[in-house]
């Protein structure tokens, strides 16, 4: 449903800067489905706000264009109000009517003339978990459920494609997992499509088909999300979603350089290679290890607690 083709974009900058060389968008080639839901995952700075900004329609770039169903979408320069009437766009900075209630900011857009303008906001005050503050003004919520009436709120606009950035920043992880469950359900049930710029591995790997990584302003992959993970092709995209070894040639028994996430490698009997723990630190359901290999450190997982100094032998399960 959307295409973006050969899209370079650059902030203005002072007339002596070469232009082409600081594109905070580079060469962004990239297509989502109907009802795809997409991660855009990558360090800070690496131009993800950016990306959706320009989707939007809030940026103009200096190449490239964008398509909505082989429709040209032109950008801020060519409308006066700028945004695209099928997407709904939930910045970090939500925009909130502050003086009137959760139902009202959620229904604002909704028609006057819809029977169903009543269940309807019922709907989206479940689906985010805020029925109980229904009649609530707005500047009297917290930081998380203002953020969910936001969602509400773009929601309440039956986009075809909604584009979330950090859309949880602000909710504990009591609520966070959750709201991500309906949210997603939600935008499933009604082929929502939506691209999400997240830091958090567990939007990514649960939620979404499709996975764009970004560096310095250009796509270094994109992909099935389970291939992207499970087949890191660097470093970088890797350590995007949790801790990783760099495992050289011949350190454990392995031929060529390997990337191996902690749960990837397992303490064995005497036939693996020994090493000795260094720290270990405390997860929940279990403890991630850090321990000395040669001269390089390595982290892997262990049900219970080790001593520290002690020698244990690894192998690799997993990459
Ligand atoms: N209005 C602006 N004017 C000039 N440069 C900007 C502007 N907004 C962002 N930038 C720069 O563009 C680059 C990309 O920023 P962007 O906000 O898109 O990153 P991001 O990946 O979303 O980061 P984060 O994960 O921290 O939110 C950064 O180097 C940033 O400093």
């Amino acid at each position: 449903m959307l295409r973006l083709v050969d899209i370079n974009f650059a902030f203005a900058k002072a007339d002596n800067q070469n232009q082409e060389s600081s594109y905070n968008l580079k060469n962004i080639n990239l297509e989502i489905k109907t009802g795809e839901i997409a991660a855009i995952i990558g360090e800070s700075g690496c131009g993800k706000s950016t990306l959706l900004n320009l989707t939007y329609g809030l940026l103009q770039q200096q190449s490239g264009k964008v398509y909505c169903y082989d429709e040209e979408l032109l950008g801020p320069d060519y409308h006066l109000v700028p945004g695209h009437s099928m997407m709904k766009y939930v910045p970090q900075e939500f925009d909130l009517m502050p003086f009137t209630t959760v139902a009202e900011n959620i229904g604002e857009h909704l028609s006057i003339q819809n029977d169903d303008r009543v269940n309807r906001i019922d709907e989206l005050l479940d689906t985010v978990d805020l029925t109980s503050f229904k009649n609530t003004v707005v500047k009297n919520l917290s930081g998380g459920q203002k953020q969910r009436v936001a969602l509400a709120k773009a929601l309440a606009q039956e986009p075809q494609l909604l584009l979330l950035d950090e859309p949880f920043s602000h909710i504990d992880n009591f609520r966070k997992n959750e709201l991500r469950r309906r949210l997603f359900a939600y935008l499933k049930n009604n082929r929502i499509a939506c691209m999400i710029a997240t830091h958090d591995k567990n939007d990514v790997l649960s939620f979404t088909n499709r996975t764009v990584v970004m560096k310095d302003g250009h796509i270094e992959i994109q992909g099935d999300t389970h291939n992207i993970y499970n087949y890191p092709s660097t470093f970088y995209t890797a350590s995007l979603f949790e801790e990783v070894n760099v495992i050289p040639p011949g350190y454990l028994n392995n031929d060529k350089e390997l990337l191996v996430y902690p749960h990837g490698i397992e303490i064995v009997g005497n036939e693996g290679v020994k090493v000795q723990v260094v720290q270990t630190f405390f997860e929940g359901s279990t403890y991630l290890v850090k321990a000395l290999l040669k001269d390089i450190y390595v982290y892997f997982y262990h049900d219970s607690d080790i001593s520290i100094d002690i020698f244990v032998s690894i192998r690799i399960i997993k990459l």
